[in-house]
């Protein structure tokens, strides 16, 4: 996150942290929990498939080799997937064992596809990512753009339908690199949705390049053919 500040213990209950166990294990992106075994991320941080999933902590520092975490036992990447600035930039990780709920680890609520019109007004990006990967998980409050002024904002690649854009036009906060598959969540009427997955932007917090997010209320459909068990 760019721009951000400090978040409280419990203020993002659904934000997940994903780690890769390759060489050295590290912090690669966000995710939240939408249910006790499913999270939802970003189809661009799928990559590696040795994940660890690390709910309810604040500060990466507090993740050792005794930290517990969830292993995954399924993942699942849209199957129009191809690069994030295309879209369908999201994917979903069943974890090996339901997850307890706790004051620090809860889930945030999937928006309905008849919300797809709401215009929000008060939502906030998380994320460990860039700029240098800080410890305490970072928070931003970010304005929803419209389709037609991020396009404009975007000339030379064409800004998809389920895909929305929030940002600053004189820059300075956004999500960034590390940030990805972290939730783009916005309070309406007393509650928290899962609005938007951190995508792509071109670089981070630049001024008139907004940050891109994969529109949730438009895979609803999808999650829930997905995660249904028949
Ligand atoms: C894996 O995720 C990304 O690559 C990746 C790359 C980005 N944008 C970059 O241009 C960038 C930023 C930092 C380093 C870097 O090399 C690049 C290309 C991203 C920019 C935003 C955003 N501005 N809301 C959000 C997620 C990003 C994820």
């Amino acid at each position: 996150i760019v721009g951000g500040t400090d978040s409280s213990p419990g203020e993002w209950p659904w934000q997940v942290s994903l780690h890769a166990k390759l060489s050295r294990q590290r912090h690669l992106c966000g995710g939240s929990i939408i249910s006790s075994q499913w999270i939802l991320t970003a189809a661009h941080c799928v990559n590696p498939n040795i994940w660890r999933i690390y709910a309810g902590i604040l500060r990466q520092s507090e993740i050792n080799e005794d930290t517990p975490f969830f292993k995954v036992e399924e993942i699942i990447v849209h199957s129009q997937y191809k690069y994030a600035h295309i879209g369908h930039d999201i994917a979903l990780m069943k974890l090996a064992e339901p997850m307890n709920f706790t004051d620090l680890q809860l889930p945030i609520c999937l928006p309905s596809k008849e919300d797809t019109n709401i215009f929000y007004t008060d939502c906030w990006v998380i994320g460990w990512g860039y700029r240098k990967e800080k410890d305490i998980l970072q928070k931003a409050p970010v304005p929803f753009m419209s389709k037609e002024e991020c396009q404009a904002r975007y000339r030379k690649r064409r800004i998809g339908e389920k895909v929305i854009c929030a940002g600053y036009d004189e820059g300075g906060r956004d999500a960034c690199k590390g940030d990805s598959g972290g939730p783009l969540s916005c309070r309406h009427e007393e509650v928290w949705y899962l609005v938007g997955i951190t995508s792509w932007g071109e670089g981070c917090a630049r001024p008139r390049q907004p940050g891109v997010y994969t529109k949730v209320a438009d895979y609803s459909d999808w999650i829930l053919e997905k995660t249904t068990q028949y």
